[in-house]
């Protein structure tokens, strides 16, 4: 550790370029200059038909205190060389954009503006990784969550188990808040419980099992200090010790405990749950629960399902907290739009030999056009700022890359998604408590066909573009091309 500078801020938490590219607007006077950003990702993660918005309210955190500290400029000065004047210019600057967000909890998709951020360009600049940061970890924790909830449905209660296996401590804490907004019900880690108001729950380990080297003594004496008891039922023998070990401690101990549930964390789940149910039965014990741990996910959850496996709760650490499967969502941070020298906003786009890599220019909406009749999503539909889809009718809904993959909508209610969260820099937005965002996105899911939950080979939710939108990023594209040519022909 440098213990010649305190860590006291967040604001060098960006990457050096940033910081290159706001000395360079100053330098060119244009800190006042207005950008437009948007963030988004381009392919659904985990190849799952809907993601869970997640990461605002520490988005939210970092904005509002934005602001160099004093050891941040005297790093600055000393170590990387950045001029006093410079200094001066960042030793004021505090956030002072609008921000446009999706709600957490939201059901997102990829290629739509999930947080617009309009700011004096060096702000936005500056701002770029820590926003990325931040909401493409916990927008890949929250969807994950929701993907094995949705395997586990209602009755499956899934804990969140992950804090020793986290990338870092920060990860472990946000990551919690991020399953809890995905669906699951509670988690081991206490400070993510103590933070956010999130149930904690938890059972024991076989540390404690080797530390008193005898499997009935450790059970019996976590029964004396313990009314709630979940035994850990496989550091010897499961069913030839441990299942029958907790049997003769819950029976000694009578009311004393309620003997809530064993748990397994090894070995084949299946066969060992279904046999420690009927153990577990005949013993009169019919309301204990079985916990099963060990390395779960998705797939293993479906499979030991198939097999008929007799768990009613589920612990889940690695293959959640770390995304194991596809470690980083890939939300991008883009400019879609910059003032003139004339004080007039210009669309700007990024071309791309991946026509689906083509950025979209403009300030833009994004509406959710639910049906009616079936009270069921169409599809999003992004529009240009001006534009009011609900006088649109019919509405022309069409594929942004296949234009003939197209349906016309007649009875439909267009929901806009984004929020203002920031005003010229002044927070206008209460975060809701996590229980409600749980809530929220827990009801956000009734608007989706089932076409789109199923975990494998989910059908592709459509997000267009209103055609304003389409042909304004095709008369970009031919500009930006043409300009090329003109510039190479000189
Ligand atoms: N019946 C089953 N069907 C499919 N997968 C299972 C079944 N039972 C267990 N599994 C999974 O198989 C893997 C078993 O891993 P492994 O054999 O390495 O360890 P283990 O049995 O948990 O023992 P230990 O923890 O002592 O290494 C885990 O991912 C577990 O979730
Ligand atoms: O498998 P995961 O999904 O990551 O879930 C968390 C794991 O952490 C614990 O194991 P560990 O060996 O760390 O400690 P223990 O002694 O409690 O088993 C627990 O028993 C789970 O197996
Ligand atoms: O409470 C548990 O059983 C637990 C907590 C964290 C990791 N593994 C297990």
């Amino acid at each position: 550790m440098n213990h010649k500078y305190t860590d006291d801020g967040l604001a060098l938490h960006t990457d050096l370029y940033a910081i290159n590219m706001a000395e360079t607007y100053w330098g060119d006077d244009l800190q006042n200059r207005k950008a437009v950003f948007e963030v988004f990702f381009r392919k659904m993660p985990f190849g799952h038909g809907f993601a869970v918005f997640a990461g605002l309210e520490k988005v939210i955190d970092y904005l509002s205190q934005f602001k160099f500290s004093e050891s941040d400029i005297t790093y600055l000065r000393e170590e990387l060389g950045y001029q006093e004047d410079f200094l001066s210019y960042l030793r004021e600057l505090r956030f002072t954009g609008t921000v446009r967000s999706m709600r957490e909890g939201e059901l997102v998709f990829a290629n739509e503006p999930l947080l617009r951020i309009e700011a004096p360009l060096p702000e936005a600049q500056l701002i770029e990784t820590a926003i990325l940061n931040i909401i493409n970890y916990q927008t890949l924790i929250a969807t994950k969550a929701a993907r094995i909830k949705g395997v586990l449905g209602e009755e499956g209660i899934a804990m969140e188990f992950g804090a020793r296996r986290a990338q870092e401590m920060d990860a472990a804490i946000w990551g919690a808040r991020a399953a809890y907004i995905g669906g699951f019900e509670a988690t081991s880690n206490v400070r993510a419980g103590k933070i956010f108001g999130i149930p904690v729950a938890g059972t024991h380990a076989h540390a404690m099992v080797q530390a008193y080297q005898d499997e009935y003594l450790a059970f019996k004496k976590y029964a004396e200090r313990h009314k709630e008891c979940t035994f850990l039922v496989d550091t010897y023998d499961t069913l030839k010790s441990g299942v029958p070990n907790a049997i003769k401690v819950a029976k000694e101990k009578g009311d004393k405990i309620h003997f809530k549930a064993i748990r397994l964390d090894s070995g084949d789940l299946a066969y060992l749950s279904k046999e420690a149910r009927k153990m577990l039965d005949e013993a009169g014990f019919k309301n204990t629960k079985i916990v099963a741990s060990s390395d779960l996910d998705e797939d293993t959850i479906m499979n030991l399902k198939a097999q008929g496996a007799q768990i009613d709760q589920w612990g889940i650490g690695t293959k959640l907290i770390t995304a194991f499967d596809q470690p980083a969502l890939g939300a991008v941070y883009k400019l879609v739009s910059i003032e003139n020298d004339q004080g007039v906003m210009e669309d700007t786009i990024k071309i791309s030999g991946n026509p689906e890599k083509v950025t979209t220019p403009g300030l833009k909406k994004v509406y959710r056009i639910l049906n009616r009749v079936s009270h069921k999503s169409e599809g999003d539909y992004i529009s240009m700022e001006n534009e009011d889809p609900e006088k649109e009718s019919p509405l022309k809904m069409f594929h942004p890359v296949h234009t003939y993959i197209s349906k016309t909508i007649t009875n439909f209610e267009a929901q806009e998604l984004h929020t203002t969260i920031f005003e010229n820099g002044n927070l206008v937005y209460e975060p809701p408590q996590v229980q409600d965002i749980q809530a929220f996105a827990k009801e956000n899911l009734n608007v989706l066909w089932e076409e789109y939950k199923r975990t494998r080979s989910p059908e592709d939710y459509p997000v267009d573009l209103s055609v304003t939108c389409w042909e304004n990023k095709m008369d970009k594209i031919h500009e930006v091309k043409e300009k090329v040519e003109r510039e190479i022909g000189k």
